[in-house]
């Protein structure tokens, strides 16, 4: 072991900042006294611990640094990684975290960076970008539930970024596990030798050393290529900081980046010098240089948050380099407006926004305006919660209230031959207000993902049932184990976006797990939907829609209603449907009178076309019907204020 003896830079001595929660005085991390400069490319590792959702990642991570020393052993360490207020609030983890320690293999001193990833699929975006930066993955699986959709997403994607996996059946503390099972399912699927399988218990710390010490046996050290006096290093993720503004985490691949150095991206040509460097041990200490191979984060002179792109690579001033190669951000599946509840609010909103997507670089954001909400934005999330969490990370963490608009998913239309010129080959729609009417458009397209299903025998039919009431199409159905089927189907995005995932937990008894990826797009029987008040399309309220979604809901019964509500909503508002459309009581008699729906067709059926007509007009819309607007974008639309 080589302890610190001497500065590295006469005047940067190792500092320790931030030495909180905990971080008491006992805990005895080898890092703080260690010359990082001296562990040698040979004694590190990097990898992901990934797995299903609630498999237990981020307990593992807990175990792993009182292990090492990291933090003081306590009862009180729960998901220590898990920083967010909303990860502890929703016990989820939304953001990847890293964590660099040493940890004494065989008398060698090894530094480990450690990432902690998410489970749930909408942050799969987060795994990705961790597992391009590690050379190895612990696998977790809860020996209690077995492999799930997400631990075969997670499997397939070491393996295809060629990735050392250590397999760990975790939960083995739990009574009525059945091991066998669970090693047979590792080795039916994966191929993997249950011999290579450790048992683990998270919670109460059974297996973490042997862990461990498959990480250093098993994952290769990280590979780098540069030779003297070249740098290279690439922006893994990012975030903002009240005091040091933009902070980037990065990972050195070549040559040594120090303070002071002056550094140019690749993607902006601009700049910078390094203000400060550091690791995360968890918490940040400052270190006066990181090394090839190793993790840490910098900040440097950038003007504003756009400048900090994830996937850049810096290299040094007037020494181009060819880029390290990144993993794309992945496409948005939901897109919704955000907008301040005050216009007033509009640079504050702006600037929270722009702090929060620093921080999570797989939304998409663009400006956006609204007669009835004024200036906001269009933003793309990888699902609903995603788009849950975003909004309120902005609310928690930067205190901004927004009003979100019904969220909808990206659709295409394919112009006719000869508008090709003028509309392009393919028009995104990713509001009503992208909508054309099929003079233009030769079809009409929708998102489709490829889901898979992990379920208990015995709930087959339902789940059968319910994919096909969500137009989905079987693909592929074939025993994980004895008991358990993985389903495959093809479903549109826009039917999964909503209930699906609960609707599943609620027929499955909570057993069914779902994971989806990218399909691409089908012909799609798409209309648009615009709600007419007084003869006139009020356009926040139009929508794209499924025809047999479309379908007007029947009469407001308005004495049911009146019982549902607040009653200090009562002089406002009333709920119009089982959605949550409020309105506006003033209107309440003109929408019964006036409101009507019109449908803008792609390729109607028969029966289509009979409720197209019904929509416009020739029978009264009564009730507004799918529309899940906020209930202050409802009162804002219809009361103009
Ligand atoms: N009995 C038992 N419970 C465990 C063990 N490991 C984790 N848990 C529990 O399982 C639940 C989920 O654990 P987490 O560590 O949050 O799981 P995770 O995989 O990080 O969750 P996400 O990041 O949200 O996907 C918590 O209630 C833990 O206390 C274990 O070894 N035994």
């Amino acid at each position: 072991m080589i302890f610190f003896r001497r500065p590295l830079f006469p005047c940067h001595l190792i500092q320790w900042t931030l030495l909180t929660r905990s971080q008491s005085s006992d805990v005895s991390n080898k890092i703080h006294h260690t010359d990082l400069k001296d562990v040698p490319l040979e004694r590190i590792r990097n990898f992901s611990i990934v797995a299903h959702i609630d498999h237990g990642k981020s307990t593992l991570a807990d175990r792993i640094l009182e292990v090492v020393g990291a933090i003081s052993i306590s009862k009180d360490n729960k998901q220590i990684l898990d920083k967010l207020q909303v990860e502890r609030e929703r016990g989820i983890t939304v953001k990847a975290q890293t964590a660099s320690f040493i940890y004494d293999y065989q008398g060698q001193d090894m530094l480990l960076n450690l990432i902690d990833t998410p489970g749930h699929v909408d942050f799969s975006a987060e795994v990705s970008k961790s597992l391009a930066s590690c050379q190895g993955v612990i696998l977790v699986v809860d020996a209690k539930q077995g492999v799930q959709a997400q631990t075969v997403s997670n499997y397939n994607l070491a393996v295809a970024n060629d990735l050392a996996v250590v397999p760990v059946l975790n939960k083995i503390d739990l009574p009525e596990v059945d091991l066998d099972s669970c090693l047979n399912q590792l080795e039916s699927l994966f191929d993997i030798d249950p011999n290579s399988v450790i048992l683990a218990s998270a919670k109460s710390g059974i297996g973490i050393e042997e862990i461990l010490d498959a990480v250093v046996d098993r994952i290769l050290p990280p590979l780098t290529h540069g030779q003297g006096d070249s740098l290279k290093f690439l922006l893994q993720d990012s975030w903002y900081d009240q005091y040091k503004g933009a902070v980037g985490l990065i990972q050195v691949f070549d040559g040594v980046l120090k303070l002071g150095d002056e550094i140019t991206s690749v993607k902006t040509k601009k700049t910078y010098n390094v203000k400060s460097l550091g690791i995360l041990t968890p918490e940040e200490v400052s270190v006066p240089a990181i090394h090839p191979g190793q993790i840490g984060f910098f900040t440097c002179n950038m003007k504003t948050t756009k400048e900090a792109i994830v996937g850049d690579t810096f290299h040094r001033i007037n020494r181009p380099v060819e880029p390290i190669l990144h993993v794309s951000t992945p496409n948005p599946m939901v897109y919704s407006g955000f907008y301040p509840t005050e216009s007033s609010y509009y640079s504050n909103l702006k600037t929270a926004i722009d702090k929060i997507s620093l921080n999570d670089s797989s939304v998409s954001i663009d400006p956006e305006t609204s007669p009835a909400l004024g200036s906001g934005w269009r933003i793309g999330f990888l699902g609903l919660l995603h788009m849950e969490v975003f909004s309120q990370r902005l609310q928690q963490e930067f205190d901004a209230e927004v009003i979100l608009t019904q969220p909808s998913v990206p659709y295409k239309i394919i112009p006719k031959p000869h508008l090709v010129k003028k509309f392009g080959q393919e028009i995104w729609v990713k509001t009503p207000k992208d909508w054309v009417d099929k003079d233009v458009a030769e079809t009409y397209l929708e998102p489709i993902v490829k889901g898979t299903i992990i379920v208990p025998e015995e709930y087959m039919q339902q789940v059968a049932s319910l994919c096909s009431s969500c137009r989905g199409i079987a693909e592929d159905t074939t025993f994980v184990d004895q008991t358990r089927v993985r389903m495959v189907y093809t479903l549109p995005l826009s039917d999964i976006v909503t209930n699906f995932f609960d609707d599943l937990k609620r027929i499955t008894s909570g057993y069914g797990s779902f994971d989806y990826e990218d399909a691409g797009y089908i012909h799609s029987q798409l209309i648009k939907v615009d709600i007419l008040l007084n003869g006139k399309p009020v356009p926040e309220l139009s929508f794209l829609s499924n025809p047999s979604k479309a379908r007007p809901t029947g009469k407001i019964k308005v004495a049911k209603l009146k019982e549902l509500l607040p009653r200090q909503l009562y002089d406002v508002a009333i709920q119009a449907t089982r959605g949550k459309t409020i309105l506006a009581r003033e209107t309440i008699k003109a929408a019964r009178k006036d409101v009507t729906a019109k449908c803008y067709g792609g390729d109607l059926t028969r029966k289509q076309k009979l409720l197209k007509n019904q929509a416009e007009g020739k029978k009264r819309l009564r009730a507004i019907g799918n529309i899940q607007v906020s209930k202050e974008t409802f009162i804002k639309v219809l009361t103009n204020k």
